[in-house]
């Protein structure tokens, strides 16, 4: 199986799984890891790189000579290279795919245009494609800056990995509800791992001038995108699975999954360099708040619905503007199997259960990776079809052979 612009069809015969999957690296992680280990300009040893495409991507970019750079649909790879580019005083363009151009990049523009760097804006104010015309070095700039932080946490991640570079470091002043938090603290921690350290206290983040050092560093395997097979054993009818390559103690905020499947059926047990996935008792109401770890919300709004659950998420403000409307396709895709994702007012959603699976459902993607990848666990529960399946090339190219792997029947057509 393999095709692009087709349609999978996808059913599981027993329903049952049992066995291990290496998951891909995490791609914040590497692609942090990548930003820093040019800015440092040494060569550090990064083993397990991820193979997602945005991954692919900023490594392509962080060694092209065009002078236009291309960030497909990879937000981090937009909004971090925009501090690289602006930092190292490179005369270049980026821009991306027509969804990019749509997603909103002035807060990060603002703040390294009062930092010293000279960008303008060759479409649409406040949005890609951007245009880097060097930086002035000499200028003063503010000793505290104003980031809004209710909008991406990538922009603060963004100036966080420059910040050391500056000749008083950088001190920032969060606005706003901060969301995404952990992918700040993710930040911090790779910064210091390679020997630049940040100190976040309420909402000010001080980094000192430092040098990063060279270091090696193995980048662990991506939480997100366990997420997806903790649905799966939820929906299976008996399972045992192995994920390889997650740690208990992770950078990553999308490990928070194994406490939020507890209350949907699934009990994850830790191994030295795994984790061990199996069924258990579900919960029929809860709550939660996906402020800190937005990617997780279409995994568990799906799984929910088919499991049942009535869950009431909050936290979802941001993404309406990710890959997609992801509010808008959940909705969309929900109300094709009798399910939806109701808002009952001040950002809270509620899951609403399906209670008799429409068949053979066909679910659009929105050329979106987590629409793809939060629906194909449906097909344990009845026959179903994945438009576009190709758009898991952005964090988990060989979903669909794990899922072969994993005893799922795959046809595609065209
Ligand atoms: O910094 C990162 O690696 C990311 C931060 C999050 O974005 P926002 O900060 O825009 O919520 C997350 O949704 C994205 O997949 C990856
Ligand atoms: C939102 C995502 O990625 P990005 O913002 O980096 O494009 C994602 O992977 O779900």
């Amino acid at each position: 199986m393999s095709a692009i612009n087709s349609t999978l069809y996808i059913s599981h015969p027993s329903q049952v799984l049992s066995g291990a999957v290496t998951l891909p690296a995490s791609k914040s992680e590497s692609n942090r890891a990548l930003i820093i280990e040019a800015l440092s300009g040494a060569g550090s040893q990064l083993d397990n790189l991820s193979e997602a495409n945005d991954t692919r991507v900023i490594t392509r970019l962080l060694s092209e000579t065009a002078n236009e750079l291309n960030a497909e649909d990879a937000g981090t790879v937009m909004r971090f290279m925009t501090a690289y580019l602006a930092v190292t005083g490179q005369q270049k363009i980026i821009t991306g795919t027509p969804r990019m151009l749509q997603r909103p990049i002035g807060v990060l523009v603002d703040a390294l245009r009062e930092l010293g760097a000279q960008i303008d804006y060759l479409g649409q104010e406040g949005y890609p494609p951007l245009a880097f015309r060097g930086i002035d070095r000499n200028r003063e700039y503010p000793a505290t800056l104003k980031v809004r932080g209710d909008i991406s946490s990538q922009y603060i991640s963004a100036l966080l990995m420059v910040a050391p570079l500056f000749p008083n470091g950088l001190t920032l002043e969060l606005t706003g509800k901060i969301g995404s938090r952990p992918y700040i603290q993710m930040t911090l921690a790779l910064m210091k791992h390679f020997g630049a350290e940040g100190h976040f206290e309420g909402n000010i983040i001080h980094v000192p001038p430092q040098t990063y050092q060279p270091a090696s560093y193995i980048i662990e395997s991506d939480w997100s995108g366990a997420s997806y097979w903790y649905s799966m054993v939820a929906l299976a009818k008996d399972a045992t699975v192995e994920l390889k390559g997650l740690r208990r103690n992770s950078f990553q905020g999308d490990s928070a999954i194994a406490n939020i499947m507890l209350n949907i059926g699934v009990q994850t047990t830790y191994n030295a360099n795994s984790v061990t996935l199996t069924k258990t008792n579900k919960n029929e109401v809860f709550a939660y708040d996906f402020s800190d770890c937005p990617d997780l919300a279409q995994t568990i709004a799906v799984v929910c619905a088919a499991k049942g659950i009535a869950a009431e998420m909050s936290g979802l403000e941001s993404l309406r503007i990710k890959e997609t409307d992801r509010i808008a396709a959940l909705q969309q895709e929900l109300r094709k199997m009798g399910g939806d994702l109701e808002d009952i007012g001040n950002g809270i959603f509620r899951v609403k259960p399906i209670t008799n699976f429409a068949a053979g459902p066909v679910f659009d993607t929105y050329e979106d990776h987590r629409m793809a990848m939060a629906f194909a666990p449906l097909a344990l529960v009845s026959k179903i079809a994945i438009q576009e399946p190709h758009v898991v090339r952005k964090s988990y190219p060989r979903f669909w052979q794990d899922l072969e792997s994993m005893g799922f029947t795959l046809e595609a057509a065209n």
